[in-house]
């Protein structure tokens, strides 16, 4: 049985000539301990498709399941980490990933939850900023509290959504090896959505597009079967990458070429950088590295 399954799901908001359909018939299937990206253009519904896997939004026809029963709201089954990392501005670092701690684990000792506060806050490299408040870290910092805050919950599964989209490429770069290390490491099932087609590549075992909206649809599976840990500079290099990479480019832009001859309406392709070699190895700098970074 798969962990995560969407059958037949569509999804508007509003009535009458005001509705907005949103998603039509998404059938989703994702396993245990699988990295999958969904690709998607601005406004296609990416967020709504994750509120529906966090159970913040229900299907207008077809089911959300995990392992095979139907979600009926959020749980601590899944955490999320946002784009804007929803940080409150008055707690510090330790405080909001307490927060998270005490919903999840309400009878541990304080003492049981402090280990569990500075495990995920080291995983993310943050120890020495714990005690500081969102104001005073860098934007690429504070995405790193969102993500520990999510890890605390200890959940099964990551949704995340567009979580490196604000942040510079350095930064980027250096939360996507994170997040694929605690992924591998923790063995978690994740949900990436990202409007980089890179990101997906270097960061999934499977990319799947969500086509543009209205009524958008997810398109087919590209499977990323290149080897782990990814090294960029090593990957940029194989013929199976830049294969890859262009059957998913081709796909969109053909897929928002014939929306965008069907209608009106613009669409903003997601990201196509150009192939460069780059300098991260995914899972296997060292830590004194990469504490350089930041
Ligand atoms: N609660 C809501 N009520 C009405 N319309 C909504 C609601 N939520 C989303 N929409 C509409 O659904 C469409 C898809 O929105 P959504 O936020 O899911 O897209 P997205 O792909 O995440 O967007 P972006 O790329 O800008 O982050 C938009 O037209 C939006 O206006």
């Amino acid at each position: 049985m798969a962990y995560l399954e969407l059958k037949n799901v569509s999804k508007s908001f509003g009535s009458g000539k005001d509705k907005v359909e949103v998603l039509s018939n998404i059938n989703l299937s994702i396993e245990e301990g699988e990295f999958v990206a969904i690709v998607g253009f601005t406004g296609s519904g990416k967020t709504t498709l994750i509120n529906l896997i966090n159970g913040l939004e229900f299907p207008d026809e077809g089911e959300v399941l995990l392992q095979g029963k139907p979600i009926t709201g959020p749980g601590p089954d899944r955490g999320v980490v946002f784009q804007n990392y929803s940080l409150l501005p008055w707690l510090t670092v330790r405080q909001n990933v307490k927060l998270a701690v005490d919903e999840v684990y309400p009878s541990k000792s304080k003492e049981e939850k402090d280990t569990l506060i500075e495990k995920y806050v080291e995983m993310v490299h943050l120890t020495h900023a714990i005690d500081k408040k969102p104001a005073e870290l860098s934007g690429g910092m504070r995405q790193r509290v969102s993500v520990a805050r999510a890890l605390a919950m200890s959940p099964k599964m990551l949704l995340m959504d567009e979580p490196l989209s604000a942040l510079d490429a350095l930064t980027r770069g250096t939360l996507q090896e994170e997040i694929v290390n605690i992924w591998s490491e923790d063995k978690k099932t994740c949900l990436l959505i990202t409007n980089d087609v890179d990101e997906g590549v270097v960061m999934a075992d499977r990319i799947i597009p969500l086509n543009p909206g209205p009524q958008a649809s997810l398109g087919p599976d590209f499977k990323v079967n290149l080897p782990r840990p990814r090294v960029i500079a090593e990957i940029n290099k194989l013929d199976e990458y830049k294969h890859l990479r262009n059957e998913v480019l081709e796909y969109l832009i053909e897929v928002g070429l014939s929306r965008k001859s069907e209608e009106s309406n613009q669409y903003e392709l997601p990201d196509l950088k150009p192939v460069m070699p780059g300098r991260i190895k995914w899972g296997i700098r060292k830590k004194s590295e990469k504490q350089k970074f930041f």
